[in-house]
């Protein structure tokens, strides 16, 4: 699934209105439509059972699936379903509306099957009451639309404008005047906190797309209010308050249980603290062929199976050849460790052979040889020289190089800790390594005093995997200000130095050097462990001996490894208890 910016939004909008002449007003009917569904399904699903939904406020830490943020599958695609069909679900329903009403009752006669309009229907819907925050703008024009159809749906809803109707404009406009001849109940906001104890919801139809820094006036009031009213919220397009482009929250922001984004899935909904404010995420269509992102070669994706497969062409069911062998899968060489920190080596190194690779050789300073025989009895050793404290000097860089010579890919930084020329180090290893090269750690720290751009440049890829921290010194900025805008960044490093960037922490950007862009939903906060980020290393690794390219490598990688994250939490009572071993053992 495609990620666009609000202005790549405009521009696929432009291009469905005058290029295949959809009117504005017909994707607006469609969005409004969509958004109401999703407000039927969700008081459905409150209706089974009549608990009720929580608000906001009272919620995790809202990410953007319900079942919680690091349930297996979070990010697996699902289809948007609104609940169709749910209407008919019991006998009594069947019967009441229509649905065959005489059953098998009349045997040999043949059956007639009607069904209305499920999507639309709504169960006790005489126990809802909506309010339907208008802002002046299409976003404003959206929540007009749902409102109508949730009246049809025989659910009340009232309007509250936050400017006097007639500043609306264009489609806007017409559905402020359809919404009137329509008779519904409608209040211009006058200041202050509005009431909400009448009422069983809020939409959001504040702001969008064409939002512009933080909210003002009314807006802010309104946005303010319902964050406090405990109130399901459910926010059409983009929750009020977001910027659709990089997911900062201004200050308000709507904090939604539930969002409808309109025809392609917003940047901004997919970082945080954006992802957080959203809560769950149902993507609808509107009428703007899905194709076009495409065809306007637009390249920034979520990482689904889906676009792992028919975007980046990597065969997800990893089938393996009959006749393979190990030398089929590849040897990764893993120059990793010392001695206060040679755990994160054996990490790495294990993690690339659960990833699939033949074989894998982890390379340490000579001294540590002795001490980690039996580590981990697949793995082979092979002496780094280094210092007689098991410590690393800029000699060992030869002897990784000639280890190299007859692999297939080089992990270099887990636990190398800093050391006496590591400049000189990582400048032989960089441009002497003919295979591809996957940089992390302490490797990262070293780059980012080094002008590489003046080195040697190489043919085979390399794959830069920071956190952050690691980023923000090598970009030379705050870490908050890599945490800012994070796809931007990414995008803007990787073009520039042309390197594929794993910019890690929750929703993990990849990106690659011809403008490509990946986010990953798979992981949770529990793997927020000491070296769970050399598994993620030694994961890339694997699969680059295997043969995928880099970015195939990097994004497989990272989804690989959020899902073994999951996998790992469900083994445990408390999703915090996951460790660096666990998630390689659920690989
Ligand atoms: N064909 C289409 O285009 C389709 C569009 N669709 C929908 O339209 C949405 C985008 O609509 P949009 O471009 O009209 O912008 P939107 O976000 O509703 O409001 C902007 C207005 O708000 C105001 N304003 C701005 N910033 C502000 C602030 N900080 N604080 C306070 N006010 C602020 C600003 O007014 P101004 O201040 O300029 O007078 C401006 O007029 C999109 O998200 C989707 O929902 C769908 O229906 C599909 C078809
Ligand atoms: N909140 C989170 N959600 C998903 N993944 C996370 C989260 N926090 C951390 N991770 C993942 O865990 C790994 C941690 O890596 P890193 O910080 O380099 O750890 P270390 O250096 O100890 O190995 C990264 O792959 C990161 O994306
Ligand atoms: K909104």
């Amino acid at each position: 699934m495609h990620i666009v910016t609000a202005e790549e939004m405009r521009r696929l909008d432009r291009i469905t209105i005058e290029r295949l002449g959809i009117p504005a007003v017909a994707l607006m009917e469609n969005a409004g439509r969509a958004i109401a569904e999703e407000i039927i399904a969700l008081c459905r699903r409150r209706g089974v059972g009549r608990a009720p939904l929580p608000a906001r406020a009272a919620r995790d830490g809202g990410a953007p699936h319900s079942a919680g943020a690091w349930a297996a599958g979070a990010a697996h695609e699902e289809a948007a379903a609104p609940g169709a069909g749910a209407a008919w679900n019991t006998a009594a329903g069947r019967a009441l509306r229509g649905g065959n009403p005489s059953g098998g009752a009349l045997a040999g006669a043949p059956k007639l099957h009607i069904s209305g309009d499920a999507a639309l229907m709504a169960e006790h819907a005489e126990d809802e009451h909506w309010l339907v925050l208008v802002g002046k703008g299409n976003n404003g024009g959206d929540g007009l639309v749902a409102a109508r159809y949730l009246r049809e749906a025989g659910i009340a809803v009232s309007l509250l404008y936050a400017v006097p109707p007639e500043s609306l404009t264009g489609e806007a406009a017409l559905q402020r005047d359809a919404a009137a001849a329509m008779g519904l109940p409608a209040a211009v906001h006058g200041g202050g906190s509005p009431g909400f104890a009448g009422y069983s919801g809020v939409l959001d139809a504040l702001l969008g797309t064409g939002a512009a820094g933080a909210p003002r006036g009314a807006y802010a009031e309104l946005i303010a209010a319902v964050n406090g009213s405990g109130k399901p919220v459910v926010s059409a397009d983009i929750p009020s308050g977001l910027n659709a482009d990089t997911g900062e929250t201004h200050e308000p922001c709507i904090q939604a249980s539930l969002t409808v984004c309109l025809a392609f899935l917003k940047r901004g909904l997919l970082q945080y603290p954006g992802s957080g404010a959203a809560g769950r995420i149902v993507v609808r269509s509107i009428g703007i062929p899905a194709g076009l992102a495409r065809e306007e070669g637009l390249s920034a994706y979520w990482l689904t199976p889906a676009v792992l497969e028919g975007v980046l062409g990597v065969d997800v069911s990893r089938r393996r050849v009959p006749d393979g062998h190990k030398g089929t899968y590849g040897h990764v060489l893993v120059a990793a460790g010392s001695l206060r920190m040679s755990g994160a080596g054996l990490i790495a190194a294990r993690a690339s052979l659960r990833a699939g690779c033949g074989l894998a050789t982890w390379a340490v300073p000579g001294k540590l040889l002795p001490l980690l025989v039996g580590a981990a009895p697949e793995l082979m050793l092979a002496d780094a020289g280094g210092q007689a404290d098991g410590t690393w000097n800029a000699e060992a860089a030869e002897e990784v190089l000639n280890l190299a010579e007859k692999k297939d890919v080089l992990a270099v930084g887990p636990g190398i800790g800093r050391f006496q020329e590591d400049k000189e180090w990582l400048k032989r290893i960089w441009e002497g390594a003919e295979c591809p090269l996957v940089v992390d750690a302490d490797a990262l720290n070293i780059l980012a005093e080094c002008d590489y751009r003046s080195w040697k440049s190489r043919r085979e890829p390399v794959i830069l995997t920071p956190h952050p921290g690691e980023m923000a010194r090598l970009a030379g900025v705050s870490t908050m200000e890599i945490q800012r805008d994070r796809i931007g960044l990414a995008l803007s490093y990787a073009r520039e130095r042309g390197v594929i960037l794993v910019l890690k922490g929750a929703h993990t950007v990849i990106a690659s050097p011809d403008g490509r862009i990946f986010v990953n939903t798979t992981g949770h906060p529990g793997m927020a462990t000491g070296g769970a980020g050399d598994c993620l290393t030694g994961i890339i690794a694997g699969l680059l001996a295997q043969g995928l390219e880099g970015v195939q490598a990097a994004a497989f990688g990272v989804y690989l490894h959020g899902l073994a994250g999951e996998k790992a939490a469900l083994l445990r009572d408390d999703p915090a208890s996951v460790i660096a071993s666990d998630i390689i053992e659920a690989l």
